[in-house]
């Protein structure tokens, strides 16, 4: 088993580049699925999770080359219509490729992604808005069947604003007939930047990042080159390294707005914040103020930063609680947390965090990316060494982690252990 060995305590000091948003170059990548020509993605991160989701689209027919640290997508004439089992089990954004699908090809049989650790995740969002789109939804042998012969612009209301549906939506309504009108839809920056992308491409999509979302459907879409958001998860996991460390970081590469949540929470706990036009500098003075955390759609607090921040609490002065709104089982970091001596009780959706003098090096397991991610921050800042078991969750969605935190001066390694 691959781990990650860090030996705590170290103050980190220095700049940190964040990467391309993961979350924003997933669905960009398969909407290039809907172009007539070849797109072009000026900086990719090397991820697994863009490794999976260019491997399912090659599957599908589409050319996918590495250009410098870009990627060309050329897209197939005529897709395959099938995303089987073995990449929806690797990944579950895969099943963004059925919206690019139907709109392309009229049908699309994609495998139906679990449940994970986070939680059941059903995608009956999705569906309900291919159907109001005229898709005919058919379920057999663990897989989606979707046809349309035509798809129609119709008008969506979410019952929740879902990341997802939001975007598998918007790329099938794209070249449908007529207008779609997306209700309740995720306001997230990911979401903009695919449909500023897909705009560019020749869409016509309004009110994206906001409630509401317009489409009209255009006749075709063309090639085009573009440049992906950075990462503000990732940015926020930085930030937090910082401030668990007691040191002192430039996070390069940011759109400060899109980190509004996060620099709030840490600002309550007191931590020293800059905010420049694409930085943020972060100095933690030692002192950790508890601070209560609810997770919400964007702007509201993201979950994805949720059990970072939780890492951050267990070391406050004082009693914290966090409140988890989007996922029902988003707390699988708790226990290993514990193992490293923290005082989590958890009763629900909410876990009261006791702030603790110090945490303790031991073996741990990160269950998901970012449990992962919280088990790091953790790690960098606890008395000896810790041993982080199955890293491949952190490959998901951190890139070259390992180099960007021993630049910043942590004593990281990987290592194959048993
Ligand atoms: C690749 C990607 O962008 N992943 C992000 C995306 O995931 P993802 O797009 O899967 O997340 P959603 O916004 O869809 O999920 C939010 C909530 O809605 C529920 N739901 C969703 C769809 C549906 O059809 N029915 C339904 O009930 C989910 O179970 C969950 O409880 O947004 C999440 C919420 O910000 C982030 O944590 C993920 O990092
Ligand atoms: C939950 C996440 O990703 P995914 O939706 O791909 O599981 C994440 O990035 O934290």
């Amino acid at each position: 088993m691959e781990t990650l060995v860090i030996e705590g305590g170290r103050p980190l000091a220095g700049l940190v580049k964040v990467s391309p948003a993961k979350n924003a170059v997933l669905p960009i990548i398969t909407a290039s699925l809907l172009a007539e020509s070849a797109c072009e993605l000026e900086e990719v991160p090397a991820l697994a999770d863009v490794e999976t989701i260019c491997a399912v689209i090659r599957h599908l027919g589409a050319g996918v080359e590495r250009r410098g640290g870009g990627l060309v997508i050329t897209p197939p004439d005529r897709p395959a219509t099938e995303a089987p089992y073995e990449f929806v089990r690797q990944m579950r954004a895969s099943f963004l490729v059925m919206g690019p699908l139907l709109a392309r090809a009229g049908r699309a049989r994609i495998s139906l992604p679990g449940g994970c650790a986070i939680g059941t995740r059903p995608i009956d969002l999705h569906l309900k808005g291919f159907a109001l789109l005229g898709a005919k939804i058919a379920q057999t042998g663990g897989y989606i069947e979707a046809r349309a012969s035509a798809l129609t612009g119709s008008r969506i209301y979410l019952d929740f604003p879902s990341v997802g549906a939001t975007e598998n939506i918007i790329m099938a309504a794209v070249l449908a007939r007529g207008q779609t009108v997306i209700e309740n839809a995720a306001e997230e920056p990911e979401v903009v930047d695919l449909a500023n992308y897909l705009n560019a491409m020749g869409a016509r999509i309004k009110g994206a990042g906001t409630k509401l979302i317009r489409i009209q459907g255009v006749e075709e879409l063309h090639g085009v080159t573009h440049s992906i958001i950075p990462d503000r998860i990732e940015a926020g996991s930085f930030l937090v390294a910082a401030a668990i460390t007691g040191g002192d970081v430039v996070v390069e590469n940011v759109i400060c707005d899109h980190l509004k949540p996060v620099v709030a929470k840490l600002q309550e706990a007191g931590i020293t914040v800059e905010e420049r036009e694409s930085n943020i500098r972060v100095a933690g003075n030692g002192e950790i103020r508890p601070v209560d955390i609810k997770t919400m759609p964007y702007p509201g607090f993201p979950t994805d930063m949720q059990p970072q921040l939780m890492a951050l609490m267990t070391l406050a002065k004082g009693t914290s609680v966090v409140t988890e709104t989007v996922f029902e089982n988003r707390f699988m970091h708790v226990n290993e947390l514990k193992r490293m001596g923290a005082r989590i009780k958890v009763a629900g959706r909410t876990a009261v965090v006791y702030g603790v003098r110090g945490l303790t090096g031991a073996r741990v397991r990160a269950t998901d990316l970012r449990a992962g991610a919280a088990l790091v921050l953790a790690a960098l800042r606890a008395a000896g060494e810790t041993e982080i078991g199955d890293v491949h969750h952190l490959d998901r969605g951190y890139e070259n982690l390992i180099d960007k935190l021993r630049s910043l001066g942590a004593a990281v390694r990987r290592e194959e252990r048993r």
